[in-house]
């Protein structure tokens, strides 16, 4: 597959996220471009590579066989209207990756032909550990359903989702689930430190124990209930705290915050219309 000129509209924390992960993975750095009104996110840029940077999003996109939407939300409708006509004359790929974003509204600014893929990644692309879910409108074409699956799995792990619904549920699981993950990181670093730690010794120990379950799951032939009984000596410790999370509803205040996301990612998509 040839190397295809991917232009970036939005150049902030998720477009520095991806074009990490790409230049990490070797993609050339003159076949990217990147627009952003603001320039020190352009500047930004520069430390990852000699990026081609714009002002002005039609500029960066002519030419682009793949147009990344990594804008917030809130001004999708401006930065769809920048790219519309380069995306019609040149059917040009057109990659979002914003929450709630759907497909109808992009193709009410783009057009009904526009070959649109609706992405949701992750901040750990930034270091090739990204999780993306995609879903591709019939418009996409075999070879642009390609250059969608090797860009973001330069950056991470590839699923293609059934259906579009399906997106605003990765959302709240993958694309928001990095920040829970630190969330209850902090929380555990606070509370070693209440039992008596230093904060840079509980900070080493939460990050070291997070990055080996981690691994235990993804690594090993054992299922979570099954790693979690290992730990779990009987009358033990463990036992203790797992019986205190169960008792304060842990697992309900984890489904009530993703339904909280999930319900966002759609009230986000009304206001965009
Ligand atoms: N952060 C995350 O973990 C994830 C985010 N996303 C999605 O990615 C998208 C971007 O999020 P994120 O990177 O965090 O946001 P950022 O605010 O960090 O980046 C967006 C950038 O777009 C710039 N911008 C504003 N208006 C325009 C415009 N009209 N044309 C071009 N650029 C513009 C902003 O400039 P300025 O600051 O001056 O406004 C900013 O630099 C969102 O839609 C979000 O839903 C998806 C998955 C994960
Ligand atoms: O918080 C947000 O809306 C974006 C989408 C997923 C992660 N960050």
């Amino acid at each position: 597959m040839s190397t295809p000129t991917i232009a970036f509209i939005g150049a902030g924390n998720m477009a520095r996220s991806i074009i990490g992960g790409l230049l990490e993975s070797g993609h050339p750095a003159q076949s990217l471009r990147a627009a952003d009104p603001f320039p020190a996110s352009l500047e930004q840029l520069q430390a990852l590579g000699p990026i081609p940077t714009f002002a002005d999003n039609a500029e960066a996109a002519s030419g682009a066989d793949v147009v990344i939407l990594a804008v917030k939300p809130q001004v999708m409708a401006e930065a769809l209207g920048s790219i519309a006509s380069h995306v019609a004359e040149n059917r040009a790929l057109v990659i979002s990756i914003a929450a709630g974003i759907t497909i109808d509204s992009m193709r009410a600014r783009l057009g009904e032909q526009a070959a649109i893929v609706r992405c949701m990644p992750n901040t750990p692309a930034l270091l090739g550990c990204g999780a993306s879910g995609l879903y591709a409108t019939e418009q996409v074409g075999q070879a642009q359903r390609g250059y969608a699956e090797a860009i973001l799995g330069a950056i991470g792990l590839v699923e293609w989702v059934p259906g579009e619904s399906a997106l605003d549920a990765i959302t709240a699981l993958s694309g928001s689930g990095p920040a829970y993950f630190f969330l209850f990181m902090e929380a555990m670093i606070d509370a070693g430190c209440e039992l008596g730690l230093e904060r840079s010794t509980a900070t080493a120990m939460a990050q070291q124990t997070a990055l080996g379950a981690a691994r235990m799951a993804i690594e090993g032939d054992v299922d979570l209930v099954e790693l979690r009984r290992r730990v779990t000596s009987p009358g033990g410790t463990t036992q203790a705290a797992v019986e205190s999370f169960e008792h304060s509803g842990l697992r309900e205040t984890i489904a009530r915050a993703m339904r909280a996301a999930n319900d966002r990612a759609q009230e986000m998509a009304r206001e965009l219309g």
